[in-house]
């Protein structure tokens, strides 16, 4: 496995202008890129770089992205392959990932988007092969999956342990339906991809879909295809996802956005195992595991009549929820240390140190975005410092976001708990860390505030700031 900084990429689309601005802003990042604009030039680089990557569009006109697909997998079965498609190519990119590509992304998308393709391609194989390597061995498949996830998917704290023990369970059983609960940006995807790649489905498609993305009349035909002349643009006969995604791992994202009418033909097709093609009266049996997720209140959303409870019983036999960062406030300085270092390798930098006062300061935050925003500020602080140890100014927090959300809900949230420890590590700052003054600041006894102290796991360390 190659290293990702020394990761080389070979960007495939017929539009200059996006290899053009792939190339550009991919090698800001550290990789190597190499473009091509046909298909016969994309073969000669490939040729020649021998990248460990290759980004190709699913659309390339005059030969079809899917023939390349097979052609260059044939002769280079270790290549790791990253579609790129519109939405309405979705039928396209489940067979692609069938014929081995290891991920895709939609158009239109960010950088972020691709940067990220390229580290779950890499991270999941490498935990595919190490699965393998396992089985070879014969020894115990989860745990090798486990001391894998470990490295990837960071956090100490007792609820994300709990997450991950009930990722692997549900992993473990390879038909059970999972739904993953979460604000955004917990990661809700991740663990996710961890229970199909983790599962006896895990050679087969996990095929994401987010209904919200996906225009109201193509719904239906989307998820169960159609027969050709079912209405007037049903040229050819389709699959839907359901067909495609077969033997393989459904993700529905954001599946509370899920229009009423569409969630009892979900629902149907979920018990009985069938689905009809739009125009057909035919049932095709299908063996899909369904992992959903949602950043809302589905059970609200079922008192409000806008989502069915019939359904919500069926994808919910496992419920997994990631607590929101700030509520597990002993993962920060783990997911901290991680980003750092992976962002210094990627570009190529010396890792740099991290002051206790900035692990305080980011200690304290709120996190609206959860893991992506602290994730996106590392890889803010850590392109503009120039400082051998990353030191709290580097961090630009947005006092006002949460003020914005709701003025009145203060800085820890309105969990007790952490209001609590807030305020006594508060205390004890204007105290300078004077048991007894901050106890009587905040009106309670010397032993009380010892034994909140405990509870929390304050540490009382002098901030050299
Ligand atoms: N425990 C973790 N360890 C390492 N990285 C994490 C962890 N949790 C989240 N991330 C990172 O945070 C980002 C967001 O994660 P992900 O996309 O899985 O969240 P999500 O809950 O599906 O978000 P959304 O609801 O917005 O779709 C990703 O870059 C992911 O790699």
């Amino acid at each position: 496995m190659q290293i990702m900084n020394e990761l080389k990429v070979l960007i495939l689309d017929d539009e200059s202008r996006i290899t053009e601005k792939l190339k550009y802003h991919l090698e800001k990042r550290n990789f190597k890129v190499t473009t091509a604009n046909t298909p016969k030039e994309g073969l000669e680089k490939l040729h020649e770089e021998k990248p460990g990557v290759l980004i190709l569009d699913v659309m390339l006109p005059g030969m079809n992205g899917l023939d390349i697909l097979e052609k260059v997998k044939a002769e280079y079965p270790n290549l790791e392959i990253i579609m790129i498609s519109g939405y309405g190519d979705m039928d396209m990119v489940i067979q692609a990932m069938r014929k081995g590509a290891s991920d895709f992304i939609r158009k239109p998308f960010q950088i972020m988007d691709i940067q990220l393709a390229i580290e779950r391609t890499e991270k999941f194989l490498m935990m595919q092969s190490k699965l393998t390597e396992a089985e070879d061995r014969e020894v115990l498949v989860s745990k090798e999956l486990e001391s894998m996830i470990e490295k990837d998917f960071i956090g100490d704290s007792p609820q994300i342990k709990q997450v991950l023990k009930m990722a692997l369970k549900a992993a473990e059983d390879g038909d059970v339906n999972v739904l993953v609960t979460g604000e955004n940006g917990t990661g809700k995807e991740i663990i996710s991809r961890i229970i199909h790649f983790g599962s006896p489905r895990k050679k087969k498609v996990f095929a994401p879909v987010n209904s919200s993305a996906i225009p109201a009349t193509l719904l239906e035909s989307e998820f169960f295809g159609h027969v050709k002349g079912a209405f007037t643009d049903a040229k050819e006969e389709k699959k839907g996802y359901f067909e495609l995604a077969n033997k393989g791992t459904l993700f529905l994202d954001e599946i509370a956005d899920m229009p009423y009418s569409l969630q009892a033909k979900l629902l149907r097709a979920i018990e009985e195992n069938k689905i009809k093609r739009v125009g057909s009266n035919q049932e095709i049996p299908v063996d899909v595991r369904i992992i959903s997720a949602t950043n809302k209140n589905i059970e609200q959303l079922i008192d409000d009549n806008k989502f069915r409870i019939d359904l919500f019983h069926r994808i919910n036999t496992i419920e997994i929820n990631i607590p929101p960062l700030r509520e597990r406030r002993e993962d920060i300085r783990p997911l901290l240390n991680h980003f750092v270092e992976s962002f210094a390798r990627k570009k190529g930098k010396t890792k740099p140190g991290i002051s206790e006062a900035l692990v305080s300061k980011l200690e304290r935050y709120h996190y609206p975005g959860n893991v992506r925003e602290l994730r996106n500020m590392v890889e803010r602080a850590m392109i503009l410092s120039d400082n051998d140890t990353l030191q709290p100014d580097d961090f630009l927090i947005k006092e006002d976001s949460h003020a914005k959300t709701d003025k009145s809900v203060p800085i820890g949230g309105l969990n007790l708990d952490d209001n609590e420890k807030l305020l006594i590590e508060q205390a004890l700052k204007e105290t300078d860390l004077n048991q007894t003054k901050a106890a009587t600041l905040l009106g309670i006894s010397r032993d009380a505030m010892k034994r909140k102290i405990k509870k929390f796991g304050i540490e009382i360390v002098r901030d050299l700031q």
